[in-house]
């Protein structure tokens, strides 16, 4: 892997090589009050929006397509659109996911620092090479406009004890990060008339602590949030901060303050076909977890996934080889009917090995109990070979899936009766 590569951090190559940002964290455990994350015009580029959110086997579905469309990209990155730490699971299931499927990949991440530290460990162990901590003051007379509340464990706290939590978390983040050697960087958004004349002190401090580089990102005046009436620094403004600040630590001056599912070139807009691809893998079935070997299919013939899940007596098993390849394992019985909501638990039990199941339909009951194990129920019509290897290789099965919701009840004689299956 060659470090050299990332275009944040390396600005010779911020036009040969490009990064992706997988939006797959839309939580936060703070608000800034510069930043508003609701609206998503997809001509504009600021920093927080993205035209859809990804659960982690979806973000993969994506990510192999850019791959495929966009060459000269080394970088994958998470920078929300909320923070990646306030969706821990979600974004370290991800960065998993990546790692294994593009070793040579540079892993990125950036976040307020609030709640990486627990997962700084795995994090250097999955061999996450670049950080970004975004650090606005160090004093909590300034520090306390900055935040309208900061979530710490199950407490919300106010601006002023909200800030000190914050900033002990984040002095503690970065100093975690630097240990494990992983390149670092602070973002730190310049507000005029609040933190202008701080950052010099901030430049400082961050020095003492080994930060790689501080990009000083100019303030962007979003509509509907607190600070939606203040205005933009200067460029003169910007100018003279950075020269101060870079008396101290080296500078990031080619920052273009990119979306939550930036794609491609710095500066660069990720086009309608990449914008839709990602709404489209937004809709897609998720896929929980890659640690289980089978699938399961309610099937009449071992060809064709052609069968309601409570008129199935039996269920086949398939695996995928080593070649890619997907093979008949074995048939298992399923529950008896009756006996209520324990038919689909027992089931549930019986299927805790396989990562998805597929049938033409079922009821309510049993997609909820087997949701809640985590059995992805995938509703469909084709081959059991295409909708195994849909499955295990995470791609897209949209043209399988019945987008019918009225389908369990057509083919049901008890439609309008609830599903009785
Ligand atoms: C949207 S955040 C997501 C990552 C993480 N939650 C964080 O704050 O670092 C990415 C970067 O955009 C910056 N940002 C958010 N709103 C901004 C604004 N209105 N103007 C300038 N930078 C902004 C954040 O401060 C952060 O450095
Ligand atoms: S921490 Fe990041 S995502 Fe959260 S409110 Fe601040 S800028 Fe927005
Ligand atoms: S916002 Fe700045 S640091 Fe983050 S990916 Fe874009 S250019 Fe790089």
């Amino acid at each position: 892997m060659d470090l050299s590569k990332h275009p944040c951090f390396n600005a010779k190559i911020k036009g040969t090589y490009g990064r992706v940002h997988l939006p797959v964290a839309p939580r936060c455990n703070i608000q800034c009050n510069y930043c508003h994350r609701k609206h998503d015009c997809v001509n504009e580029t600021r920093p927080g929006v993205s035209s859809a959110v990804l659960k982690p086997s979806q973000a993969m579905v994506y990510l192999d397509y850019v791959l495929e469309k966009m060459k000269n990209i080394s970088v994958v990155g998470i920078t929300g659109p909320g923070d990646p730490f306030a969706n821990p699971d979600e974004t370290m299931e991800t960065l998993r996911l990546v790692r294994r499927k593009y070793p040579e990949m540079i892993l990125c991440l950036a976040t307020n620092g609030l709640g990486i530290g627990p997962y700084i460990n795995d994090l250097a162990g999955m061999n996450v090479s670049h950080v970004t901590v975004t650090l606005n003051a160090l004093d909590s007379e300034i520090g306390s406009q900055l935040y309208a509340f900061v979530r710490h464990g199950k407490r919300t706290l106010a601006p002023k004890p909200g800030f000190e939590v914050l900033l002990e978390k984040q002095l503690d983040a970065i100093c975690g990060i630097k240990e494990k050697n992983i390149i670092t960087k602070v973002n730190t958004v310049i507000i005029p008339g609040i933190n202008d004349g701080h950052i010099e002190a901030i430049a400082e401090k961050m020095a003492e602590l080994k930060v790689d580089v501080l990009n000083c990102i100019p303030f962007y005046p979003n509509k509907g949030s607190n600070f939606g009436h203040l205005e933009e620094p200067s460029e003169s403004l910007m100018a003279d901060i950075r020269k101060k600040a870079a008396k101290h630590i080296p500078q990031m001056y080619h920052c273009q303050r990119c979306r939550a599912d930036a794609a491609g070139i710095l500066g660069e807009d990720n086009g309608r076909k990449i914008t839709k691809k990602l709404q489209e893998c937004a809709q897609m079935p998720e896929i929980h977890g890659d640690d289980r070997p089978y699938v399961a299919v309610a099937s009449l013939d071992g060809r064709l996934v052609n069968q309601h899940l409570g008129k199935a007596e039996e269920l086949l098993i398939y695996a995928q080889k080593d070649n890619g390849g997907i093979y008949f394992v074995e048939a298992r019985k399923t529950p008896r009917p009756g006996g209520g909501k324990q038919r689909w638990e027992d089931l549930s039990a019986l299927l805790s090995d396989c990562r998805a199941l597929m049938v033409t339909g079922l009821g309510d009951s049993p997609r909820r109990i087997l949701s809640q194990k985590k059995i992805d129920v995938l509703e469909l019509d084709g081959t059991i070979v295409e909708a195994a290897e849909a499955v295990f290789e995470g791609h897209s099965m949209d043209f399988m899936i019945q987008r019918d919701v009225e389908a369990c009840n057509k083919k049901n004689p008890m439609a309008g009766m609830g599903c009785g299956f």
